[in-house]
């Protein structure tokens, strides 16, 4: 029996190898309806073989996926053409046909063709031929392609690839309405700058594996502040700070305090030996540098 606690999605046990090169290794996550997920990692790491596995696009060796609690292969994806919507690696465009045309092959809603051109700003080319659409032109089309039946899942690689900056803009501020009437996202992105203000859970893969799994709240909190100080003599201010103990290093014309400190004390450490600070400010891990500290600590 199904009940509300269904998830959206639910991945378990997923592996799958190219020739004898295993890119998944062993890969579980879930998320709800109504989140939006940003699926992250370096190159190589298995974020579009994943995406695919969820959309039975390619065969898996091991493992299942479900979506709304319906199993998803190569050879079940009922659930997948009727409730998500996707765009991986590139769009799939027809040369002759208009950008309006490949809208109207993926619904009958007129409305609703209508409403994504105009979200996503493509009315000045929409009735041209696909052939003569620029890279960012053809993504775009792609992204309307994924979001115009109003999938209750919607998957997105790389969206932001060949975007300008008023494009993701745009894109984001659709993302975040469609989320807010419960649409649910997996996002893969580079971007983590962008991704990070998109999303509210981020799933980390690395080599074929999830290494971490965290809303943005919990990554915040645990997410280090590092006190920056800058002063008139900064190599002279490391080496008293390092003589009181504090956990400090030079980085370019900055002292980084690592460690939560009180700040009076540290100051008059400076001031007492007669060095005079320039600017102070406690600075939040972002996302880019939370992800790359973790992976550098798995291979360490
Ligand atoms: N059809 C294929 N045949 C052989 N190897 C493949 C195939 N598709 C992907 N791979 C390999 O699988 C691994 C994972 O690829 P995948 O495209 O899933 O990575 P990704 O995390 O999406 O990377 P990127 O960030 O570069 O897009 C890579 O080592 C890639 O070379």
């Amino acid at each position: 029996m199904q009940n509300g606690q269904v998830k959206m999605v639910q991945v378990t046990g997923l592996r799958k190898k190219f020739g004898r090169r295993m890119v998944l290794r062993d890969v579980n996550f879930a998320f709800s309806t109504g989140d939006v997920i940003g699926l992250v990692g370096p190159n190589g790491a298995g974020k579009t073989t994943i995406m695919k596995g969820l959309m039975g696009l390619l065969a898996m060796d091991a493992g299942n996926v479900r979506i709304l609690g319906q199993p998803v292969s190569v050879n079940t994806h009922t659930v997948v053409t009727q409730q998500v919507g996707a765009l991986i690696e590139r769009p799939a465009i027809y040369p002759f046909l208009t950008g309006w045309q490949h809208l109207q092959l993926m619904t009958t809603s007129e409305e609703q063709v209508r409403w994504v051109v105009q979200a996503l700003q493509m009315e000045a080319y929409i009735h041209r031929p696909a052939k003569r659409y620029s890279l960012g032109m053809k993504q775009k089309l792609g992204i309307a392609m994924a979001l115009v039946n109003c999938p209750r899942l919607v998957i997105l690689d790389e969206p932001m690839n060949g975007l300008d900056p008023q494009s993701v803009k745009r894109l984001r501020h659709l993302i975040g309405q469609l989320a807010g009437d419960g649409t649910t996202f997996l996002i893969s992105s580079h971007i983590l700058s962008e991704l990070e203000k998109i999303i509210d859970t981020v799933i980390l893969i690395d080599q074929g594996e999830v290494l971490l799994q965290r809303t943005m709240t919990q990554l915040r909190e645990s997410t280090r502040q590092a006190l920056v100080v800058r002063t008139t003599e900064n190599a002279r201010g490391l080496q008293v700070l390092l003589q009181a103990d504090y956990p400090v290093a030079q980085r370019g014309s900055n002292l980084i305090v690592t460690k939560p400190v009180a700040l009076t004390p540290l100051l008059r450490t400076l001031l007492d030996a007669h060095i005079q600070i320039l600017k102070v400010n406690q600075r939040q891990e972002d996302l880019e540098t939370v992800l790359l500290r973790l992976l550098a600590e798995r291979k360490a």
